[in-house]
């Protein structure tokens, strides 16, 4: 009997979270990690984070490959691929961890954290004035699953959020803007900048030089997506001049971030090892196994990404 097998890569997911969360969903269904063998013709299923290399090849049977995350640039940017519907995950556990994190950015400039670990260092008792957070304007780029969440919280805590996308979003509480044409008018007028959009061809170094320049002098940049949206060296350039102020970075070109990095001995830049967000298993197999479900049934999977957006 051709069995239905479900195969999983992921250099930084537990296999056996997955292997459990997806039993308690799907008893049938026969999961096997990459080294497990097995025969590649029973996999019906891919489960994958940053697989090697020629990963897909062997797979001649797969109906539905699922990145193990939310980002798939580095998945359509490779030529092992079959031509299957490739899906993300949609996980309420990757919503509020990143969520929290966003918050943690944003506050900790607002209310001048970054100002008084400085000061903590020199030893220095220094006050400096708390603002409103309806003073603050923050700018909230890419409004998907993950960044909408982010930009309403953060306008629920009473920051002044506006958001930006491809397509007009409505978000309580969140000034929405869409399209290209929008984008220079909102670098000028915030003080803190989140991005929360993917890699694609469209958003490739988006913040340029030319863009980073409209920013308010001594603006802060938050980037919890991907480093390619950014030029890296146009923001190295404009964190030593000061023209960027701050800068909390958890995504980079090379990860991890090689030791000669400019960005390691700049005293405005906050560095954290890529973990903005992670898969929370036990809140993410609900879809997986609902999509596996659908493509058994003959049916389109859940949170299908389109290549040709690159998202
Ligand atoms: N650092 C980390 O730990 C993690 C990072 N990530 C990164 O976060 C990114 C965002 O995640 P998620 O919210 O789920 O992504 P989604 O795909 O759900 O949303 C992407 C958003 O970006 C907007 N967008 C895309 N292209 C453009 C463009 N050319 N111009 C304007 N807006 C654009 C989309 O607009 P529209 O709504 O109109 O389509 C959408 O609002 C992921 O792609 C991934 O790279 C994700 C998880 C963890
Ligand atoms: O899910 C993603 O895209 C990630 O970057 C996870 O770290």
């Amino acid at each position: 009997m051709k069995r239905d097998a479900l195969v999983f890569y992921s250099p930084v997911d537990d296999p056996a979270a997955w292997r459990d969360a997806l039993a308690s969903e799907l008893p049938d269904l026969d999961f096997r990690v990459d080294e497990d063998g097995g025969d590649p013709a029973e996999v019906s299923y891919a489960l994958c984070w940053l697989p090697p290399k020629g990963f897909f090849q062997r797979f001649r049977n797969l109906k539905l490959l699922t990145n193990l995350g939310a980002g798939v640039d580095a998945l359509l940017n490779r030529d092992d691929l079959v031509p299957v519907p490739i899906t993300r995950l949609s996980d309420p556990g990757m919503v509020s961890l990143m969520t929290s994190y966003v918050i943690f950015a944003v506050t900790r400039y607002a209310r001048d954290m970054h100002i008084f670990e400085r000061a903590k260092r020199r030893g220095e008792w220094h006050y400096v004035h708390p603002r409103a957070l309806s003073e603050i304007k923050v700018c909230v780029l890419g409004l998907g699953e993950l960044g909408a969440h982010a930009a309403k919280s953060l306008a629920d805590m009473g920051y002044d959020v506006r958001g930006w996308s491809r397509s007009l979003k409505t978000i309580p509480g969140v000034a929405c803007h869409a399209g290209r044409s929008s984008l220079d008018a909102l670098l000028g007028e915030c003080e803190i900048f989140v991005s929360m959009l993917p890699a694609t061809n469209d958003t490739h170094a988006l913040l340029g030089a030319r863009e980073l320049a409209l920013m308010p002098a001594g603006a802060k940049f938050i980037n919890v997506s991907r480093s390619a949206v950014v030029d890296e060296a146009a923001l190295v350039a404009a964190l030593r001049s000061g023209a960027i102020g701050e800068a909390t970075l958890d995504v980079f070109g090379a990860e991890p971030l090689p030791p000669s990095h400019p960005y390691w001995a700049l005293d405005n830049v906050f560095i954290t090892p890529h973990l903005a967000s992670i898969t929370v298993p036990a809140l993410a197999v609900r879809d997986v196994a609902e999509s596996i479900r659908r493509v058994r049934r003959g049916e389109a999977p859940l949170h299908q990404v389109d290549p040709q957006r690159g998202y």
